[in-house]
């Protein structure tokens, strides 16, 4: 029986890298597939990992009918054994509808791969949905970490260097913003994303803390 599942992590634990790997190994045994994502960071109508692999893929934009594209697919003669889905988290809720339709009315795998969260902790829309009507939601087994060695389960978003906890909710990662600066993106375990403590501005509280002695022992004012 056809499954929707969700595989999802942090940012940087390896969602792309196993959604290329998944479609290699189906197409490798002659298995077709249908190949989706939308903003991948390198560019459009194209999945990548950071791992330096990329293919192919159709961009959803956000009229897309993820259902139509399947089905116009089978009506052209070609087969659909399986579906993935990269950065299923810029997807509208319609969209994931489109695809649990898929799997209940065609009996077709649709692998989701995405991040749950936003760098203010809140759920994007799309993902919200497929945990809604995910068959199964699967956390990746690479764990992304924090820097301080702890597993990382929050994705935060650094501006200029300085994590920030306000803004547009999609940013696409390490683009330089223009006037808004230059977006990046660093994972953190809920502790430091708490504390607002990237690992920038743990090594600065660390340096003025080694600093603060030498200061003391220098200052002329004696303690009182
Ligand atoms: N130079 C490298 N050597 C080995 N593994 C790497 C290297 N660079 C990145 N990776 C792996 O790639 C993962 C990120 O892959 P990617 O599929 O792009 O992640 P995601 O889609 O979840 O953001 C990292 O967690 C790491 O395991
Ligand atoms: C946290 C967060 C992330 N994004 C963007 C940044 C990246 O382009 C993708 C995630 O891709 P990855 O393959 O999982 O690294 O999402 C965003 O737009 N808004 C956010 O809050």
């Amino acid at each position: 029986m056809a499954e929707l599942v969700f595989f999802s992590g942090t940012m940087d634990c390896g969602k792309s890298t196993l959604a290329l790997q998944m479609d290699h190994n189906h197409r490798a045994r002659g298995r077709h597939g249908l190949t989706f994502t939308r903003l991948d960071r390198a560019g459009e109508a194209i999945l990548s990992s950071r791992l330096g692999l990329a293919t192919p893929a159709i961009e959803v934009t956000p009229e897309l009918d993820l259902w139509e594209v399947v089905v116009t697919h089978l009506m052209g003669g070609q087969k659909v054994d399986f579906v993935i889905c990269d950065e299923a988290q810029f997807y509208a809720p319609e969209q994931i509808e489109h695809l649990a339709r898929v799997v209940d009315e065609l009996d077709i795998d649709v692998f989701a791969f995405g991040i749950t969260a936003d760098f203010r902790t809140q759920l994007f829309p799309g993902s919200r949905r497929l945990i809604e009507l995910a068959d199964r939601v699967q956390v990746l087994q690479v764990e992304a970490m924090c820097w301080c060695g702890r597993r990382a389960t929050h994705n935060a978003r650094i501006v200029d260097g300085v994590m920030v906890v306000e803004g547009e909710q999609v940013v696409v990662g390490d683009t330089d913003g223009g006037a808004s600066g230059l977006v990046e993106y660093e994972v953190l375990c809920r502790r430091h994303f708490m504390r607002r403590m990237n690992a920038k501005a743990a090594q600065a509280a660390a340096l003025s803390a080694d600093v603060l002695p030498l200061e003391l022992d220098a200052c002329p004012i004696p303690p009182c």
